[in-house]
């Protein structure tokens, strides 16, 4: 298995896809599979039921995957610790980009319930988790000022 990790924006939907094409494994996007069990979107999720439910249905999915995917997992998969013990059973690649990397790609977003809110809040939300991707990652990928292509291609040689 293999776990794209990184905040809202580094790629992760994007280099799975590509990495799952090279590599022929199906391709998961871990936000997607949680709304449709669920039958609900993450925003409404959040909404009504609260952000510790969304947090357990990441743990259950992450505990029920066993066949070899592409998993582009959500950007706040790293803040449990079982969920870092969990991702353990695949590569772990971190997509790392600098902040203004993410806030280039993410200025007008409004389909991202944790992207909200006055700019320092975010910041401190991304300068809070950089450790924890750090500490979750088998491989780091810096993802700066590089095509897609670029990234996945890092990502292919990095697994070998
Ligand atoms: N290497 C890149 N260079 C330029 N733009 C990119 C690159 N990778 C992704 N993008 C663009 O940045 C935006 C965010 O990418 P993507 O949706 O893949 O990120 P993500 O990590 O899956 O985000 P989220 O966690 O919010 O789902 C998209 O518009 C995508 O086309
Ligand atoms: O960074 C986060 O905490 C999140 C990122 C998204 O992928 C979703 O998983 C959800 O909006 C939470
Ligand atoms: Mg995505």
């Amino acid at each position: 298995m293999i776990f794209l990790i990184g905040f809202m924006g580094s790629g992760k939907s994007t280099i799975a896809k590509m990495v799952s094409e090279k590599t022929k494994y199906p391709y998961i996007e871990m936000d997607q599979a949680i709304e449709e069990a669920e039958g609900m979107k993450i925003r409404d999720m959040f909404a009504s039921k609260g952000e510790q439910y969304f947090r357990d249905k990441e743990t259950e999915f992450l505990r029920h995957l066993k066949d070899e995917v592409v998993l582009s997992t959500g950007g706040g998969v790293i803040l449990r610790e079982e969920n870092r013990v969990l991702l353990q059973e695949g590569t772990v690649v971190y997509l790392k980009a600098e902040w203004e990397t993410i806030v280039e790609r993410l200025t007008g977003d409004t389909d991202r319930p944790l992207w909200k809110g006055e700019d320092s809040e975010k910041k401190k939300r991304f300068d809070e988790r950089l450790s924890l991707y750090e500490q979750a990652a088998d491989v780091v990928i810096d993802v700066d000022q590089k095509t897609p292509e670029e990234i996945a291609e890092e990502v292919m040689g990095r697994l070998k």
